[in-house]
């Protein structure tokens, strides 16, 4: 699988078939782990977990805080699969490839995705842990042409230009906010717009005040690839993301961000990411 060619579909189904060969389970619900957040995988049963390194055709993270396992198992009795890590345009690879774990979960039966990511928080109303369900995005590489769908499209995954309005389902939302709600956090909890950066430098000053100005409340490196193919094959997509760390809006500060100060806040509030992961995956199976 070249990367000038973009993706394969047999290729995808290869992957596919390595891990349905392998796995007695059979979920509809997959999820991405962000920075610091692949610890869910440990409160599931009945665990099965792949080396990405050992799945063909299959990128690998070399990021710190994302491990490089697919795991299998029973979320609260929910069958799911999960990515205990993810890659990044920034490692190397091209856009498409950093997709390649969604398409292979919708060869799977995969039919629905919860999406987690790490964040700086853009919007002044934010602090530091708390969480921001994503209701949209901008998809800033994607200006440049730079999309995963770029390339042949294949009609087997989806069509040649699938909508982006409704990218973030509507109905998970409002069941998000519900589950907010009974968890008793919702002074913690907000619904924004995250922005995609190729990264890895983190921004500068004027990029982060530029951002503001387009709307956007939280800025990633991830995320919005795997939205856009995840909604081009016609999967459920809720996502959120913690704000790990603030944006430094001013030029007069030393501050920077940090990947140690990311993976740390991801650690300190992992117990409530995990608990709305598995109450969403909970209600998410019922349909
Ligand atoms: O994989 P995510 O989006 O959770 O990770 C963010 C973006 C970069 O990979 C990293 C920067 O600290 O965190
Ligand atoms: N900028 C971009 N990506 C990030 C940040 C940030 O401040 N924090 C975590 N991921």
């Amino acid at each position: 699988m070249a990367a000038a060619e973009g993706f394969d579909y047999n290729a995808i189904k290869d992957s596919a078939n390595y891990l349905l060969d392998r796995t007695k389970h059979r979920p509809t619900i997959g999820i991405i782990c962000g920075s610091g957040l692949g610890s869910l995988v440990d409160h599931l049963t009945e665990r099965e977990s792949f080396s990405y390194e050992d799945i063909p055709n299959f990128p690998v993270s070399t990021v710190h805080g994302h491990d490089g396992r697919v795991v299998f198992g029973l979320l609260n009795g929910v069958p799911v699969m999960c990515m205990k890590g993810r890659v990044h345009r920034y490692e190397g690879y091209p856009m498409w490839k950093t997709t390649v774990p969604i398409r292979v979960m919708r060869l799977v039966g995969v039919s629905d995705v919860i999406i987690s990511t790490a964040t700086g928080g853009l919007n002044r109303g934010y602090k530091i842990g708390d969480v921001m369900i994503i209701k949209d995005h901008i998809n800033m590489p994607g200006f440049s042409g730079d999309s995963p769908l770029v390339g042949k499209n294949d009609e087997r995954f989806g069509p040649r230009f699938p909508g982006m309005s409704n990218a973030y389902d509507k109905q998970l939302r409002q069941e998000a906010k519900n589950v907010v709600k009974e968890m008793g956090i919702e002074e913690s909890v907000h619904e924004g717009v995250y922005v995609m950066l190729g990264g890895p430098s983190y921004e500068t000053v004027a990029e982060l005040r530029l951002l503001r100005l387009l709307g956007a409340d939280a800025v990633g490196m991830s995320t919005v690839a795997e939205v856009v193919v995840a909604r081009h094959c016609g999967m459920r997509v809720f996502a959120f993301s913690l704000i790990t760390n603030k944006c430094i809006m001013d030029w007069d500060t030393d501050d920077e961000p940090l990947h140690t100060e990311v993976i740390a806040v991801a650690e300190q509030r992992k117990h409530h990411l995990q608990e709305l992961v598995a109450r969403m995956a909970a209600r998410m199976v019922q349909k």
